[in-house]
């Protein structure tokens, strides 16, 4: 409780108030409650309050599919158990394995990893699970999507049968709840009730344009929009290459992660957003979920996404823990398909926005100017200026001085060309039951196949057709 108060939490979110208590009775759980509900501190209390602080061993693992995903989890439980002062190390491919090591021998209670270097630190014996006693994984229905579900039966393969299974995501497809039943005892399926797949409290729109507007279409918005801190999701690397690029030209903060980057490159492109020195992360599906940044207000699909999931998990990034969000989707002709099979997912219609004009958005930036300038008048000391200001004012009319300052501010819509290779619209993904065949995998060479396995930047081994991280310095 010590923890809980110190990080800020009043009372339980629904998901929370109906897993906690079940969890705790030792009970299997499939938990399903919308983005950005607290599904971490759902898993995250019980789990922590399990822990036997004396004992030496491992006692939980969470399983997340994004490093920088297990990253934040093991963060948020080891401000959990505190108060506790329980050990939590995450461990993940992309990191030093030697130095995972060395943490490894301090026995921490708690290990979140990624599925790839899990099983790495098993095979090497770095890791004992023989005494764990509760399993999560965190976004379950992607680690029991097909390209993970090998890993993970491998994982569970050596935790004993006689433990608690947690398994958590903001969507849980039919086909894929099937198969985590086959993991559990029993599992109880806990869905907190909501009309819609979707958090209401953001803002869902669509834009129906040509693959080769899109871009000018994206820094209008940007412009009008002026949102803290924006996510714009593409389909493929080279597309979040290019835009940040592109995007960079046009003189916007722009940088990029995607699962070929180095993991030092993507955890300070992460880290500069949080911190708000660049304020448009263009991101793959790698960014999609779980991850929980304040300050994000906008997100854009550039391309739209390849199965409704996705969609729910992208523009769950903004939206959270109560606040106020607004989501983007560009559909281009070919995909009105893939717009409808959202919306009968998420049983939420988005609504239809035009185009913005160039002088939509110099309007968007003239203001974006004209609200600092008032802040400035009412708030600042403006001492130190006003001697020049009145100097100009016997020179030049008031009105004449002030467009010109507004037009030194704003940021006038730019039009720069820019290069985006054309991507084909994505076809839509047929074999909802995405079951194990493997004539999909990895088809077209896209970081995102049509199956469905993500780029998540995990290198995995060609030779054995599992897809795993790769243990790499
Ligand atoms: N009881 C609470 N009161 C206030 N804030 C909370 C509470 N529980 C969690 N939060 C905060 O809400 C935010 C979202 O929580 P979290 O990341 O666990 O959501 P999630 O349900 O896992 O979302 P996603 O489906 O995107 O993974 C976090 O910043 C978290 O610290
Ligand atoms: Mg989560």
């Amino acid at each position: 409780m010590k923890s809980i108060e110190k990080m800020g939490f009043e009372e339980a979110t629904p998901i929370q108030a109906q897993t906690i208590p079940l969890a705790l009775e030792g009970s299997d759980i499939i938990g399903q409650a919308q983005t950005g509900t607290g599904k971490t501190a759902a898993f995250g209390i019980p789990l922590m309050e399990k822990i036997d602080i004396k004992a030496d061993h491992v006692q939980g693992i969470v399983i997340a599919p994004t490093r920088e995903l297990a990253i934040q989890v093991s963060e948020e439980l080891f401000k959990l158990g505190y108060g506790k002062r329980a050990r939590v190390l995450a461990v993940y491919g992309g990191q030093d394995i030697d130095r995972q090591i060395r943490a490894l021998k301090k026995k921490p209670h708690i290990i979140v990893g990624t599925p790839g270097r899990l099983i790495d630190h098993i095979n090497r014996k770095n890791i004992r699970l023989g005494e764990v006693s509760t399993v999560v994984l965190d976004e379950a229905d992607e680690m029991l999507n097909m390209g993970f579900i090998e890993d993970i039966e491998s994982i569970l393969s050596n935790v004993p049968e006689e433990r608690q299974t947690l398994l958590f995501s903001a969507t849980m497809p039919d086909p894929i709840r099937k198969i985590a039943e086959k993991f559990m005892r029993d599992p109880k399926l806990v869905k907190v009730k909501a009309k819609e797949m979707t958090v209401s409290s953001i803002e869902q729109y669509y834009l129906e344009l040509r693959e080769g507007e899109k871009f000018d279409t994206l820094a209008r918005l940007l412009d009008i929009q002026t949102p803290e801190l924006a996510i714009v999701f593409g389909r493929t690397k080279r597309r979040v290459d290019e835009l940040s690029s592109a995007l960079n030209i046009r003189g916007y903060m722009a940088e990029g992660i995607h699962g070929d980057l180095s993991q030092a490159k993507r955890l300070s492109v992460l880290k500069k957003f949080k911190e708000g020195s660049i304020d448009v992360l263009v991101a793959t599906d790698v960014a999609a979920r779980g991850l929980d940044i304040s300050g994000v207000t906008h997100v854009y699909n550039f391309d739209i996404p390849q199965d409704p999931e996705s969609y729910v998990h992208r523009i769950g990034r903004t939206g959270r823990a109560g606040k106020k969000g607004m989501a983007v989707t560009f559909v281009t002709p070919r995909e009105r398909g893939q717009l409808n099979a959202v919306e009968n997912t998420t049983k939420k219609r988005m609504i239809k926005m035009k185009a913005p004009t160039l002088s939509e958005a110099l309007e968007g930036q003239q203001k974006a100017v004209t609200d600092k300038i008032i802040s400035t008048v009412e708030q600042e000391d403006l001492s130190l200026y006003t001697s020049t200001a009145d100097e100009l004012l016997q020179k030049y009319s008031a009105s004449d001085l002030v467009a010109s300052v507004l037009k030194l501010l704003t940021k006038e819509p730019d039009s720069t060309p820019v290069k985006l290779t054309e991507e084909a619209p994505m076809p839509m993904r047929r074999d909802r039951n995405r079951s194990s065949s493997s004539s999909n995998r990895q088809r077209n060479g896209r970081s995102t196949s049509p199956q469905g396995r993500k780029d998540y930047g995990n290198k995995r081994s060609r030779s054995t057709g599992q897809r795993r991280e790769r243990t790499s310095k």
